[in-house]
């Protein structure tokens, strides 16, 4: 199976890629955008063929990244590629989970989010703060496809006692990266792009398309 209209190194790379990105996220929309494009890909947000949000009933992200690029995939008629991810904190037994997104109720907001998680750490010590990101991906080449594509990719980190940083989006003022001696709102966008959850399964994700293709 083949991307349509190119691949992932550019070639051949025509008009608007046939595919949607099942998400409203701003801040995914973002990331992917630059992620594909550096791959020679594009695709559409599913703003663009008027698909809403659909409820995120699962119990794990693999179901609801399932419901999302299905839902975008029956509307729009083409293959779709959806993303459910999460913040696992261990001090909260992980969560919030797969309630990352409305962690602090509706409407969805990533302040509020923030806000909740650091009283929810109030009193627990830096050194018991780990945490991680999962990001998986779900592709399906049609709305009815019996085998999608599905990748999964973590990234460790630490919950901050307080934000550092103005870039990403959701979390990112929070989550701190020992390794780099940064939050993720303190990286450039290539950087988050380059060590993220999401970013290493798309890298994987197309990896897999590549290989179904060549087959
Ligand atoms: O479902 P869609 O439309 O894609 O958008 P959403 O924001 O509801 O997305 P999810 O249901 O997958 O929830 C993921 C939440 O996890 C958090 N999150 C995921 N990846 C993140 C990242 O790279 N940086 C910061 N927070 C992240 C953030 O709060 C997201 O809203
Ligand atoms: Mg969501």
């Amino acid at each position: 199976m083949a991307l349509p209209n190119g691949d992932r190194r550019g070639n051949a790379v025509s008009v608007t890629h046939a595919l949607v990105l099942a998400s409203g996220n701003a801040g995914k929309l973002r990331e992917f955008g630059q992620l594909l494009k550096s791959l020679g890909l594009s695709v559409r947000p599913q703003a663009e063929f008027g698909v809403d949000d659909v409820e995120e009933t699962g119990l794990t992200f693999v179901e609801n990244a399932l419901l999302k690029a299905r839902e975008a995939s029956r509307v729009s008629g083409l293959p779709a590629l959806a993303d459910d991810s999460g913040l696992e904190v261990d001090a909260l037994q992980g969560q919030p989970g797969i309630y990352s997104a409305r962690y602090a109720g509706e409407p969805k907001s990533d302040a509020r989010n923030n806000a909740k998680l650091l009283e929810a750490l109030a009193d627990v010590p830096r050194e018991e703060r780990s945490a991680r990101y999962w990001c998986v991906l779900v592709y399906l080449r049609h709305a009815d496809d019996p085998v999608p594509i599905i990748v999964q990719r973590s990234w460790e980190g630490e919950i901050l006692e307080q934000p550092r940083g103005e870039g990403g989006f959701g979390y990112d003022p929070l989550f701190w990266l020992p390794e780099q001696g940064r939050s993720v709102a303190e990286l450039a966008a290539e950087e988050k792009n380059r060590l993220s959850h999401r970013g290493r399964a798309l890298e994987a994700l197309v990896a897999t398309l590549d290989e179904e293709r060549q087959r």
